[in-house]
């Protein structure tokens, strides 16, 4: 699967461009402002009774902020994250190893934690509910159980797949926060935000363009904000204006509702070849050369999100608003 300037997963070296560029505090963290309210609460109760944070579960789609918004509690809690994922903590000697080197009050933040295996969910249950740890020593009928006392801490856990998640496991989070796309204008402030601390210069206007064009994700305007600054320095002289960057994302392809050559394929296949469906997944997929798996996972959402596709028993259908996007006349049915 080739890279996409639109892809909402973290590319080449913006994880690292990401510590320089990610809020550090509540205030700072835009938009979700119910997720914010909530947790602003259950910080200060917390640090009111002087005991460390409920387990938090963050769910909802890639480049959102969940990672960022983890650390955002530690920081607000006072308290240093510690960082692992479900499929790096292979063993539950893994996980023991982890949880008992944590400091009080610390939290553990475990990314795509809906990839935890069965045995280390099992060790976690009862760290996460008395913090403590059962350890069987030895083998075989001499072998006996300990429990160890662990530091209380707070776990937060991250998933794009809340529902993956075992019942068990979902019911030891005291909290959950969907976290929702962005709106344009939440986007363009980010962009602003993140312009201000590259020194570039970013119109307002500049900035919705950008916005408009992001998926409703963080991720995705931050990565077309840095293109776009290359655009500005190297044609411009250095400042992004509304014209600079509407050519430059032109040049980006990524059109003005940020679909790009990806989307375009689909959705003009789908037209020209099936007079915008119903066509089964299969089809598409031979027709376009794509997995059919990439076309759910990947594809679809953000068209299906936006109301360019729909979902019928007898296949996909291009909506009457994506013939509006392209101009294009649809057939009577
Ligand atoms: N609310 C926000 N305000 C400002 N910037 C944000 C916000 N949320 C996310 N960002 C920015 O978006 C980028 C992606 O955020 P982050 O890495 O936290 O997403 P994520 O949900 O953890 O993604 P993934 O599912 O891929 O792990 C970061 O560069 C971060 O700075
Ligand atoms: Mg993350």
């Amino acid at each position: 699967m080739e890279e996409r300037m639109v892809s909402a997963e973290a590319q080449g070296l913006e994880d690292s461009i990401d510590q320089s560029i990610r809020p550090m505090d509540l205030n700072q963290y835009i938009g979700q402002e119910k997720v914010k309210q909530n947790l602003k609460i259950f910080i200060e109760a917390a640090k009111m009774r002087e005991e460390c944070l409920d387990h938090v579960l963050l769910y909802g789609p890639p480049g959102l902020g969940k990672t960022t918004l983890s650390g955002i509690i530690a920081s607000e809690m006072g308290v240093e994250m510690r960082t692992t994922s479900g499929p790096a903590i292979e063993r539950p000697g893994d996980l023991a190893a982890i949880l008992t080197a944590l400091e009080p009050g610390d939290v553990l933040f475990i990314d795509e934690i809906h990839r935890l295996n069965r045995m280390v969910e099992e060790v976690l249950y009862p760290a996460m509910e008395d913090f403590c740890l059962d350890i069987v020593i030895g083998k075989g009928p001499t072998a006996r159980s300990v429990r160890l006392d662990l530091p209380p801490f707070t776990l937060v856990g991250a998933t794009t797949r809340a529902g993956m998640l075992s019942a068990p496991l979902r019911d030891r989070f005291g909290v959950m926060a969907r976290l929702e796309y962005y709106t344009e204008a939440e986007l363009a402030f980010i962009v602003k935000r993140t312009a201000s601390i590259f020194e570039t210069e970013l119109d307002d206007e500049a900035a919705l363009e950008i916005a408009r064009r992001s998926r409703g994700t963080p991720r995705i305007a931050n990565r077309l904000l840095r293109r776009v600054r290359d655009f500005a320095q190297v044609k411009g002289d250095g400042t992004i204006s509304v014209e600079l960057a509407e050519d430059a994302l032109e040049k980006l392809q990524v059109d003005r509702l940020g679909l790009d050559h990806i989307d375009h394929k689909l959705l003009i296949g789908m037209i020209e070849k099936f007079r915008g469906g119903p066509v089964g997944l299969e089809t598409i997929s031979a027709t376009i050369g794509e997995e059919s798996e990439t076309i759910e996972d990947v594809y679809e959402p953000y068209l299906l999100q936006i109301g360019f596709l729909q979902r019928t028993p007898r296949g996909r259908m291009v909506t009457p608003l994506c013939y509006q996007h392209f101009n294009l006349e649809e057939p009577s049915r």
